[in-house]
């Protein structure tokens, strides 16, 4: 199976983490995720970041930090998620796409569903 990359944003200011609901007709629709999506060619990770975080929340990231990499393998794909921490950012953060967008508590995090892959993130916060 090809191996998709992925960048993906914690959002983390303070003790509180942005997170976004993907749709439901997404991959692992209906769950809540981190901010973020697929790599393009050629493109930095960091370059990457901003990007969907301007795409998808109308913020320019300005403070960005490798966290960790999680590769996962779901039953219809594959994926290499390259997780960064975003500490500051400008802008306010908005949910472009329609997608519902939270500030939960890092404590809180558990009481939301995210996709597999994501558990290994959480432990990290
Ligand atoms: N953005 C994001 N994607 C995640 C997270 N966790 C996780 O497993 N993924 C997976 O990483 C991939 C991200 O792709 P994406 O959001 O750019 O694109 P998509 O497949 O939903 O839709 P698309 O192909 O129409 O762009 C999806 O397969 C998604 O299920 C997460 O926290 N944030």
């Amino acid at each position: 199976m090809t191996v998709v990359n992925v960048a993906v944003a914690v959002i983390k200011v303070a003790d509180r983490v942005l997170i976004a609901k993907r749709s439901k007709q997404q991959h692992q629709g209906g769950l809540w995720e981190f901010p973020g999506g697929k790599i393009e060619s050629g493109e930095a990770l960091a370059d990457a970041i901003q990007r969907e975080c301007f795409e998808e929340l109308d913020i320019w990231p300005t403070k960005i930090a490798p966290l960790t990499v999680i590769e996962h393998e779901y039953t219809d794909k594959s994926v290499r998620l390259e997780v960064c921490l975003v500490s500051d950012y400008l802008g306010v953060p908005v949910g472009k796409e329609g997608q519902p967008l939270e500030w939960s508590p890092v404590g809180s995090l558990n009481n939301y569903d995210f996709p597999q892959a994501n558990k290994a993130i959480l432990k990290l916060l």
